[in-house]
């Protein structure tokens, strides 16, 4: 007889550990916990594939749930930069909050060990030191803004902080400041005014140009940039739009031309620049693209300045190229003080002002401050930056099998012989829906986190599942089965194989050799329904002791007994056989952990000839 518990270094007792009075201390949280604190280990790294990711094209993704660990304490709210009252009021109700400006870079990186969630704007560069240095402590890095391009989004995955932005409430500012700096710029405003400051009357030196019937280029036709081409429609300007990803109804809605890049630059006697900045638009604007443009164009760049060359706009400007810039943003801010662009005389220039007005700060400070509280809280954050957005109806439909994947992916790995290495992991999904009709993600970085937090002290989430997963070298394939019948529920089962690896409870072994699970959900509970070949049902609560033994009468009622005897209450027990008096595998659900001689007894039963005992 093989009786096999778990020992000490073993899959389950990582999960727990066993004091001397026999009581079990939980050593990481038992909860769905997607955004954690934890510090990644440093495994090396290997491929990673998924053969099979499928989309939910019914609805736009706009939510992710976070986490729901709790915590022991009020959180610590480091505000790095200044945010509306509104929203500091909002934090405030739910944390102890920091306001410390203008840190430098080591005070940012000394505080933040402090910190379980830090809110910055613009002027804040959020690096992967930052992350270091936070020791794991830092859940939530919010944004209360739209451009993330100071926040090290890599970084911040790695360390399965989630990164969330404020994406809507400064969209108007951005959009009137643009609009302000195109016809200051046009009737030299800014010049007239300074010039007039000084004592002069200069009213010829000052003329300037109308904007009616203009072409202006949008370049970046998103929610700032649609903004823009509105106004200047109602300016009376021809409004073109260059944006590669953005959809040709929206801006026909708008009565805009979505137009090449080549096009935009050759015909546009202005042009806006509203795309993010990536690697992509980086010096979008430089020598070669300038050479393209309408002699004369005039440029405003309220995106960010990193998309223009600035030595390349300064030698456009002196060649006549360009007209005229007018310029919120800047690729170092703020600029040196002799920055010959910001002292150009046809140049006008803000302090990155777009979304500074009074109504912007408010609704960016609460917007930010509610989705800082609610990732703390680990509620659902629409405005995740760096994990899957999943609707909300949609996650509220996978919750039971959210748990479900979790808890299948603690069993295999607990199933798995210590020093196997458990490097390939095949999940299928059976559903009667269509093949895209199902969001596997969330799924994914659960099964990955009941895989990885048994055997690791690695905390996993859905910010950094899929990062942890290829670290640790494990390679998660996903296959849809797509059965017949009514596709009311997601799914019917989830099923999860490791292959290439020994099981310490030989009859996990599937006829195909890799170690198998299989559950459903039944009644909004998780269900165990397959073990290996055998089919098997108990509900995945509290823990499970799976034995084989050789089918006969009695045995539910000894070894039920043996458990009765030593106060182990049982949830559920099942048996599963090959055919009837052959083999079976019986499992049963147990509340509490049974002691070593509990265990022991039942594994000393003549006719059990394995058992393992599988924390959840
Ligand atoms: N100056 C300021 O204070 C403010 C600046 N901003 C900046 O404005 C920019 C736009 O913000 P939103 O409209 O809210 O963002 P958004 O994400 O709604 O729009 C950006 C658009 O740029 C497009 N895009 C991406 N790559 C492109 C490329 N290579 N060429 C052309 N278009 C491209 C995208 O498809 C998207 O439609 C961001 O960089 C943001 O940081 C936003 C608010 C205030
Ligand atoms: O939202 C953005 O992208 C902005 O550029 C606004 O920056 P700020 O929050 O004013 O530093």
């Amino acid at each position: 007889m093989a009786a096999t518990t778990t020992p000490a270094t073993s899959a389950a007792a990582a999960a727990t550990t066993l004091r001397s009075n026999n009581t079990l201390r939980p050593t990481k949280p038992s909860s769905l916990s997607l955004v954690s604190s934890s510090k990644l280990s440093s495994s090396s790294s290997s491929a990673f594939s998924v053969t099979l990711r499928s989309s939910h094209p019914r609805l736009k993704p706009r939510f992710v749930v976070l986490a729901s660990s709790s915590l022991d304490a009020k959180p610590t709210v480091l505000v790095a930069e200044k945010l509306g009252q509104a929203g500091l009021d909002l934090l405030k109700d739910f944390a102890n909050v920091d306001c410390s400006y203008n840190l430098s870079p080591e005070e940012l990186c000394t505080k933040i060990s402090l910190c379980d969630a830090l809110i910055v704007r613009s002027g804040t560069k959020v690096t992967r030191e930052v992350f270091e240095s936070s020791a794991g402590r830092l859940k939530v890095v919010g944004r209360a803004g739209v451009g993330i391009d100071n926040v090290d989004l890599a970084a911040a995955t790695e360390h399965g902080c989630l990164v969330v932005n404020a994406p809507t409430a400064n969209t108007v500012a951005a959009a009137e400041h643009g609009i302000a700096l195109l016809a200051a710029m046009a009737r030299n405003v800014a010049q007239a005014d300074a010039s007039v400051k000084a004592g002069k009357w200069q009213r010829n030196k000052y003329v300037g140009v109308s904007l009616v019937g203009k072409t202006l280029a949008v370049m970046g036709f998103g929610k700032v940039g649609s903004e823009v081409a509105r106004r200047a429609k109602g300016l009376g300007m021809h409004v073109i739009a260059h944006d590669p990803y953005a959809p040709a109804d929206r801006a026909r809605a708008v009565g805009v031309d979505l137009v090449s890049f080549e096009e935009a630059l050759a015909t546009a006697d202005f042009i806006s620049l509203h795309m993010p900045l990536t690697p992509a638009t980086n010096k979008m604007l430089n020598d070669e693209t300038f050479a393209k443009m309408k002699k004369g164009v005039r440029i405003v760049n309220v995106a960010r300045g990193g998309v223009i060359d600035e030595d390349a706009l300064v030698r456009a400007l002196d060649a006549g190229i360009v007209a005229q810039a007018a310029l919120d943003v800047f690729t170092k801010e703020p600029p040196a003080p002799d920055s010959k662009l910001v002292q150009h005389e046809r140049v006008t220039v803000t302090p990155h002002l777009g979304a500074s007005t009074m109504e912007a700060q408010e609704g960016v400070a609460i917007e930010i401050a509610e989705a800082v509280v609610g990732a703390l809280k680990g509620e659902l954050a629409s405005t995740a930056v760096n994990a899957p957005m999943v609707p909300a109806e949609v996650l509220a439909e996978l919750k039971p099998f959210v748990e479900l994947a979790e808890k299948l992916g603690r069993l295999a790995v607990q199933l798995v012989t210590g020093g196997s290495g458990v490097k390939d992991v095949k999940v299928t999904y059976a559903s009667a829906r269509a093949p895209d009709d199902l969001d596997t993600r969330v799924l994914r970085a659960m099964i990955t986190k009941g895989l990885i937090e048994p055997i690791s002290s690695v905390f996993v989430n859905l910010v950094n599942a899929d990062f942890t997963a290829k670290q640790r070298g494990l390679r998660i394939s996903e296959e849809r089965v797509i059965l017949d019948g009514s596709p009311e529920s997601p799914l019917e089962f989830i099923q999860v194989q490791i292959a290439n690896v020994e099981s310490k409870f030989a009859s996990a072994i599937s006829e195909t050799g890799e170690i198998k699970v299989e559950g459903r959900v039944k009644d909004g509970i998780p269900h165990l329904t397959k073990v290996g070949s055998f089919e098997v049902d108990v509900s995945l609560e509290g823990s499970i002791i799976l034995c084989r033994q050789v089918d006969q009468p009695g045995m539910i009622g000894t070894v039920g007994s043996i458990l009765g005897q030593e106060n182990v209450n049982v949830s559920f027990m099942s048996v599963g056989r090959i055919a009837p008096r052959k083999q079976a595998v019986m499992a049963i659900g147990v509340d509490d952990q049974p002691r070593k001689e509990t265990l022991k007894k039942i594994g000393e039963i003549p006719a059990i000839e394995e058992f393992v005992f599988l924390k959840l």
